[in-house]
């Protein structure tokens, strides 16, 4: 939840958003109107000197880009992103897709249930929020633009920098937000990046092939090469687990996925890291598989412990304990795992000690979620909601949750852009370099989809639950984009001043689920990327537990902020009595609640003489008059809060 109410919001003047709104409007109407047109054809030669000076002037320039349009802010220019209509990654494996060719291309179309192998022909241009290179099909007679936008890197490095031939999935030939003709890659699923001639073994050559492949993944994996170390060996698994290898030499798989484990955790593909330690347990007695052996259980113990998989990673070390009694790594990891499960089963946390563990280069803690006191229910009007199932004392911790994902301001992956929904025709802050992270977690651990993409946003997708093809993950970004813009809460200010381009932000799955209230009864806190939620009310089992997404005093900024970033109205008592209120008191309460403001900027309440609380007084009382007794019964004054809360700490002291 990412609105900027502090000194680094971003201002756009009317004629800077009618600029944007113009020129995306403008684009999508050439669009439809070449929708269905067949293609022009490029001029290779232009093309490729286009995309060479374009990727030396991105070279000189940093990343910045120059076709995007820039908006200045107190807090300095921000990029600003379109987000189109959203359409669905492919959810078919290559094998199921027809071939075409670039000629075939048809303007502004998905070209669903069809698959194009190009090759690069130019060097690539990497932008800020893209990067795009020049591609020829097999034949090399056509030449076009390939874009990725946003989700550029895989494995940490650019994607298209990362090989020279792709196979696009169903197509989408579209325009650029500057009307040039493009292929567009918006679902990194649909780009796949071929390293390897494919392994056409035939029965014979399979293991030969296994074998060459593991050779190439181990130099690469020497050299540091780790995204391609990884495709060779999963070349190598193709061919070493078809039947007529496997059958006659089943260690060689086992020996693969050993190697392809390691190359795993360094690109931290945790899921597949587990999967490849499992499979290569040989389950054999003699000295060296036991030793083989207790090395698999100790990498899937870590797996799990990374996917916060307690039990799970309790019985892989134990099972290595089985193997090597007394082995030291198995026993220390089995002490940290009995501090998770405490953590998870009753929420006690050894705080001081968590703390202490954190700095700017470790940020994240090492901790358990403990959510068991609260429950998923249905919050009429709200959609879901959680739900005390204790009764809760004000103060008390009603729940921990460890971040699914956090983006730190001081760490490369933060930065903010301003986004332009075409659907709302709206203009966001928006922290996409969150966007960005959830996706790359996602594709490299695709088991902790469904619980992501449960989560609330507009865009739901084609209704289609398909997260696995062939060729690996499928994520959709534009739902991950709106269940980001949805759920996200900023992260608070722990690690360093943030600006408007790097505002600390992350995703907590479980407290995604808490819905807003002017007059909530819980409140936020973080150590780390924990997020302890405090009750700061008495609440009774089964009630629901509210925070508040804004905490404005002007009700009508309040509003604005719910609509534009959450979507929705306030019906909360405090709304209801505030909308009922007659505008003129609301405008001079919000000017009295400045005034307020200015005063407490200027005066410090520990050398407070006996004048300056009278004003102080005088201040508070005006505010309150401006509420109306019989509506606001029972209700809080939310204007007047800070300068009673400035009296009560100022007053006993005179
Ligand atoms: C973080 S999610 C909260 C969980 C959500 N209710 C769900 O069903 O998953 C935020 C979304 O919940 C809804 N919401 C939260 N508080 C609300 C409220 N007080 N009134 C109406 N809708 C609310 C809005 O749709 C908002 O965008």
């Amino acid at each position: 939840m990412t609105s900027q109410n502090d000194g680094n919001t971003v201002f756009l003047t009317e004629q800077e958003v009618e600029r944007i709104q113009i020129t995306v409007k403008d684009k999508l109407k050439k669009c439809s109107e070449l929708r269905g047109h067949a293609r022009e054809r490029r001029d290779a030669k232009t093309a490729i000197s286009q995309a060479t000076a374009a990727s030396l002037m991105a070279d000189m320039a940093g990343t910045s880009d120059p076709n995007i349009a820039q908006t200045k802010g107190r807090g300095g220019t921000l990029p600003v992103l379109v987000v189109g209509q959203p359409y669905p990654p492919c959810v078919v494996s290559l094998q199921d897709l027809e071939p075409m060719k670039l000629a075939d291309l048809l303007m502004d179309t998905h070209h669903r249930g069809r698959q194009l192998t190009v090759k690069r022909a130019s060097p690539v241009v990497t932008l800020a929020a893209r990067s795009w290179t020049m591609v020829q099909d097999k034949v090399g007679e056509e030449i076009e633009r390939l874009e990725v936008c946003l989700h550029t890197s895989r494995q940490g490095e650019d994607v298209l920098q990362s090989a020279s031939v792709f196979v696009i999935k169903e197509p989408y030939f579209t325009l650029t937000d500057q009307g040039e003709a493009t292929l567009r890659i918006d679902h990194p699923s649909d780009l796949i990046a071929c390293w390897n001639e494919i392994a056409n073994s035939g029965e014979v050559a399979a293991e030969k092939v296994a074998r060459s492949f593991k050779v190439d993944g181990d130099t690469l994996l020497k050299q540091n090469d780790l995204p391609i170390a990884h495709a060779k060996y999963t070349e190598s698994l193709k061919a070493a687990r078809q039947e007529i290898v496997s059958n006659a030499n089943p260690d060689l798989a086992r020996d693969i996925s050993r190697s392809r484990t390691h190359v795993n955790f360094l690109l931290d593909q945790v899921d597949e890291a587990k999967a490849d330690a499992e499979a290569s347990l040989t389950s054999r007695q003699d000295q060296r598989s036991k030793e083989l052996d207790s090395k698999a259980y100790f990498s899937a113990g870590c797996a799990a412990y990374k996917l916060g998989e307690y039990q799970d990673a309790k019985d892989s070390f134990e099972k290595q304990l089985k193997l090597v009694p007394g082995d030291k790594d198995a026993n220390t990891k089995l002490r940290k795992i009995e501090m998770r499960l405490r953590e998870q089963e009753i929420g006690t946390y050894d705080v001081t000690k968590i703390r202490a563990g954190l700095s700017r280069a470790r940020p994240r803690v090492d901790a358990a979620s403990f959510i068991k006191m609260t429950k998923l229910g249905d919050s009429p009007g709200r959609g879901r909601g959680l739900f005390a199932m204790h009764n809760v004392s004000p103060r008390d911790i009603i729940m921990c949750e460890k971040a699914f994902c956090v983006v730190w301001g001081h760490e490369r992956e933060a930065w903010t852009a301003m986004t332009y929904d075409v659907r709302d025709d709206r203009i966001r802050v928006s922290p996409v370099g969150l966007s960005k992270s959830i996706v790359h977690k996602l594709l490299n651990n695709p088991s902790q989809l469904r619980k992501v993409i449960d989560l609330y946003g507009d865009y739901q997708g084609d209704g289609e639950s398909v997260f696995m093809t062939e060729e690996g993950p499928v994520v959709d970004t534009f739902r991950i984009h709106d269940i980001m813009s949805r759920n996200a809460f900023d992260a608070g200010k722990q690690y360093e001043e943030e600006g408007s381009s790097n505002a600390s932000t992350g995703l907590w799955v479980w407290t995604s689920y808490i819905n807003h209230s002017c007059i909530p009864n819980a409140k936020r806190e973080y150590i780390g990327d924990l997020m302890l939620l405090r009750a700061t009310r008495p609440i009774l089992a089964g009630e629901e537990v509210f925070i508040t997404y804004d905490e404005s005093s002007d009700y009508d900024a309040r509003k604005t902020a719910l609509m534009n970033t959450w979507g929705f109205e306030c019906n909360c008592a405090l709304c209801t009595a505030e909308r009922s209120d007659d505008p003129a008191a609301r405008k001079k309460r919000q000017e009295l609640a400045t005034d307020a403001d200015a005063f407490l900027e200027r005066e410090h309440w520990a050398n407070a003489k006996r004048l300056t609380i009278v004003r102080a007084q005088r201040l508070a009382q005006a505010i309150d008059d401006t509420y109306d007794e019989e509506r606001y019964k029972g209700l809080p004054r939310v204007a007047t809060q800070r300068i009673k809360d400035w009296l009560a700490k100022a007053s006993p002291r005179r």
